[in-house]
């Protein structure tokens, strides 16, 4: 199977970078996005000024507003918000090409994950995901970056990788799709929880035993759902975990700071262009985890805090007054 011509599905800071990798090289790579000022501004400045306006792009990347035009397209990359995947998918021109899913979320209403979705959506497809520590306008300025690229398939797998790789974006190939997704899932509704303890001014310890204990979360969910251990430890999981949890690059870390400033959720989603997708995930992870018996005291504190059912001091003081236990049970 040869791989030539990427599409990409997705026109934000996210999928935009992902072209620019595409393209290395001057390969053409095609990315459809919703907004007729992104394509506009793709094709005529090389710049996508809504979503990754730092960053001039290849003349390689074409944008186009028409899904159909990915028809032949050899391999499409799937790069829409979590929530937005399923019709996304269903409004793709018909084509058995390969879908490589680089959102990190979980469906609300399904509660399903997005590659299941994807099987669901389009059954003669070939799913793929990525995964990783990566800020969009770093990879996108061709700053070094390893990722995972997780598939049933190691033929596939291969194919993919020989065809995106590039020495500062490193892919290191998993067959654990499961695993792959859920790190970067969970990852973000714990990078709110960190956001909020530096909101709060609750130092650096704190946050390092909010990454420890999200880590136990994450592990105790994605074991449940048949995650390999190595996946999580690896850098779909700890990895991305570590960055998303340290730095006001993350969306869904600058989301944490301010509910740990006080401001309401509802008053900090208002006018969002940009995605923070822990907020749509996090009640589904709860509810999700209810549904398994997981405990995730975590996530359930962010949770609450999103849904305006507690306060900061609130959700503080149900974490630091759990019994004690094993920190290994
Ligand atoms: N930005 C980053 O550094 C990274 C983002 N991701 C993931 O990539 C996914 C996309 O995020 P970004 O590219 O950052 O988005 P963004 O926050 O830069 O832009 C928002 C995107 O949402 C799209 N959108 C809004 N309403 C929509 C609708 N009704 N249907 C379809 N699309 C709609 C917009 O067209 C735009 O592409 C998310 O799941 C995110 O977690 C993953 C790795 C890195
Ligand atoms: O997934 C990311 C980095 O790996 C981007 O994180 P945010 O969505 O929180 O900005």
């Amino acid at each position: 199977m040869s791989i030539e011509r990427i599409g990409v599905v997705g026109g934000g800071a996210w999928g935009t970078a992902l072209a620019q990798v595409a393209a290395a090289g001057g390969r053409e790579t095609l990315l459809w996005a919703r907004e007729p000022a992104v394509v506009e501004s793709i094709n005529a400045e090389r710049l996508n000024r809504l979503f990754l306006p730092a960053v001039p792009l290849s003349s390689a990347v074409r944008a186009t507003g028409e899904l159909a035009a990915l028809a032949d397209c050899d391999a499409v990359l799937v790069v829409t918000p979590a929530q937005h995947m399923r019709a996304v998918l269903a409004a793709l021109p018909d084509t058995t090409a390969p879908l490589i899913l680089c959102s990190k979320g979980i469906e609300e209403a399904s509660g399903r994950l997005l590659h299941d979705v994807a099987h669901e959506v389009r059954p003669q497809a070939p799913v793929a995901v990525l995964s990783g520590p990566t800020f969009a306008h770093e990879v996108a300025a061709g700053l070094p970056t390893a990722v995972t690229l997780a598939v049933a398939d190691p033929a596939l797998g291969a194919t993919l990788r020989d065809r995106l790789a590039v020495p500062a974006f490193r892919i290191y190939l998993s067959d654990d799709v499961a695993g792959a997704e859920i790190g970067g899932a969970v990852k973000n509704v714990l990078a709110i929880a960190c956001g909020v303890v530096e909101g709060r001014g609750l130092g650096q310890n704190a946050r390092a035993a909010l990454i420890g204990r999200g880590f136990a979360e994450m592990t105790r969910f994605g074991l449940a759902l048949g995650a390999r251990p190595e996946t999580l430890t690896g850098l779909s999981g700890l990895g991305d975990l570590v960055l998303t949890c340290s730095s006001t690059s993350s969306r869904n870390y600058s989301l944490g700071v301010g509910l740990g400033q006080g401001r309401p959720a509802a008053e900090l989603m208002a006018d969002r262009r940009t995605v923070a997708e822990g907020a749509f995930t996090a009640p589904v992870l709860k509810r999700l985890a209810e549904a398994h018996g997981i405990d995730m005291p975590i996530v359930a504190a962010v949770e609450a805090l999103l849904a305006g059912s507690a306060s900061v001091d609130q959700v503080l003081e149900a974490l630091l007054s759990r019994p004690p236990r094993s920190e290994h049970a």
